[in-house]
């Protein structure tokens, strides 16, 4: 399904601080089946673009539509993997992977096959009894991938869902990730500050200006796939793409800050 935005805004009202812009406009079409990652300096109105597609944070201007019909609300063709996990604390990580699959009546055998396949892939198997308060952040964001990936929704909505993981778990996930991505042809939609993982993953990378966010840069990925972790990091265009990607975000840094390094993260987030 694609995804079309049309001169989307927002502004969030504050009586005592001041109105807070943090969308100017934007317009992205992202085409069924493409990839596409934002990338931006921090606080520039990334997560709040991705909440607007998601239907969970309302537009103050413009529109967003999703297989050709305007969006009012969140639905069950788009899934979104929160970056702060959003998991039920009272449900364990089976319950949480297995709350959005009785909502879409699967029977519970279905339920339990899904969420098995999914627990297995996201390397969660043993712990499926445990409730998140027992589990560690990367465990939580294991569980929160797990769960959107199990409704099977066409378009993946995905804020830094590798952020918290440890260098090895990142890896494996981002491989996962993309396998999972070439296999079902999902459109996904990607929020990360790391440039090479922006590069990995995506067709497409969209530059978020600082805040209020406009584009301010849309560059198309043309580095062949399947492309492995390591490679990537071997060939030309990557290093082209990256230091192109690199002069885009510095320039929308304020003068005061340097070191663009603070916001990298490697390939394989190690
Ligand atoms: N619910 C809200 N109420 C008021 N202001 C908000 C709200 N949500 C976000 N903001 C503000 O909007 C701006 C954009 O925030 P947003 O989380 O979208 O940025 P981001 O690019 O995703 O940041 P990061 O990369 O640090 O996650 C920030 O100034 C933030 O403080």
């Amino acid at each position: 399904m694609e995804v079309q935005a049309r001169g989307v805004a927002k502004v969030f009202p504050n009586r005592r601080r001041g109105d807070v812009e943090a969308i100017a406009h934007v317009d992205m079409d992202v085409a069924p089946g493409e990839f596409v990652s934002i990338l931006g300096p921090s606080g520039c109105g990334k997560s709040t673009f991705l909440y607007i597609v998601g239907g969970f944070v309302e537009a103050t201007g413009g529109s967003v539509s999703v297989g050709g019909t305007p969006i009012t609300g969140p639905g069950p063709e788009r899934g979104i993997v929160f970056q702060e996990f959003a998991l039920f604390p009272w449900k364990t990580v089976h319950g949480n992977i297995t709350y959005g699959l009785a909502e879409q009546g699967l029977s519970r055998r279905e339920q339990q096959e899904r969420a098995e396949h999914y627990i297995h892939m996201v390397g969660l198997q043993g712990m499926e009894r445990l409730y998140p308060k027992e589990l560690s952040g990367g465990m939580k964001q294991r569980v929160a991938i797990a769960r959107t990936l199990a409704t099977d929704p066409d378009v993946l909505l995905m804020d830094e869902p590798l952020g918290a993981l440890d260098a090895q778990t990142r890896a494996e996930m981002q491989t996962e990730l993309s396998s999972i991505w070439e296999r079902t042809g999902k459109t996904v939609l990607f929020v990360t500050h790391a440039v090479e993982e922006a590069l990995f993953f995506s067709d497409r990378v969209v530059v978020f200006s600082q805040r209020p966010a406009r584009i301010k840069s849309v560059v198309d990925v043309e580095i062949p796939r399947p492309r492995d972790r390591k490679g990537i990091l071997r060939d030309p265009r990557f290093a082209e793409l990256h230091h192109h990607l690199w002069d885009l975000l510095h320039e929308t840094r304020p003068s005061t800050q340097t070191g663009a390094a603070t916001a990298e993260a490697p390939v394989d987030g190690g």
